[in-house]
């Protein structure tokens, strides 16, 4: 219904009245409490080599080079309380759906998902929380937030989202499992980076991570980050993308 990948007409479609939506235009990110250290990776308490070797991996210099020029990864991002007020609101909604497996274009596997433009008054505010970091005035977000729910057994596969109907920039909160993203230049196939999604985390991807490398989060029965298995059960992803620039 919603996402946002290349190769979904209808999914084309349904995000073209969402660019008519409000243009942003608020100050410079204020969330302050993590320090940037190596470019791109965000650490909690400044130990940047530590948690850069924790949640990011590359093949090969090319790719290590590009996750730390265009992927941010905000651990911790949610409070335990922020995590629940997101799921408290998204629950009753999801449960009332099916997961899918016959996918038309088949490039999410075992998904629900939907997209809200309204929240609760905190949710609000950790959405525009995601907005101050991810997106910079006058980049303007699309209004309504995407939310995927995939379970024990979904998986997503490689795809570059919509450069039709999405911007430059793909901020994505992860609830409930941890799970492998994976990315792999499409030029050249040997080239891929891994992320580790931790539950409560934010991910960035921006320019060239974005639209030079496709993304896929693995299955279960593949989901390995440094040669060390990552199970995987149900994860909800809320992901805010930036509107196309005019
Ligand atoms: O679940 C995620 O974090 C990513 C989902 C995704 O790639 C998409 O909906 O295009
Ligand atoms: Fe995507």
């Amino acid at each position: 219904m919603t996402s946002c990948l290349t190769f979904s007409i209808p999914k084309l479609m349904y995000f073209t009245p969402v660019l008519l939506g409000a243009i942003r235009n608020r100050p410079l990110p204020a969330f302050t409490s993590n320090s940037l250290c190596k470019r791109g990776t965000v650490s909690m308490n400044g130990d940047c080599s530590k948690w850069w070797e924790r949640l990011l991996s590359a093949s090969d210099p090319d790719t290590e080079k590009l996750l730390q020029d265009n992927v941010e990864i905000h651990e911790d991002f949610l409070s335990l309380e922020e995590h629940e007020s997101l799921l408290a609101e998204i629950e009753p909604y999801l449960k009332r759906l099916r997961y899918e497996y016959d996918h038309w274009d088949d490039a999410i596997h075992g998904y629900r998902e939907t997209e809200r433009k309204q929240w609760n008054d905190s949710n609000t505010k950790i959405l525009d929380r995601v907005k101050s970091v991810a997106f910079q005035p006058p980049e303007a977000p699309l209004p309504f937030v995407h939310v995927l729910d995939i379970n024990k057994d979904g998986y997503i596969k490689p795809h570059v989202d919509s450069v039709r109907f999405c911007g430059r920039t793909i901020a994505g909160l992860s609830l409930l499992s941890e799970s492998v993203m994976r990315l792999v230049c499409e030029k050249d196939k040997s080239k891929s980076g891994d992320i580790l999604l931790l539950p409560r985390s934010l991910y960035i991807l921006r320019d060239q991570a974005r639209f030079d490398y496709t993304h896929e989060v693995l299955p279960d029965k593949t989901s390995m980050f440094k040669g060390k298995s990552i199970p995987r059960s149900r994860r909800i992803s809320v992901i805010s993308r930036l509107e196309v620039k005019q």
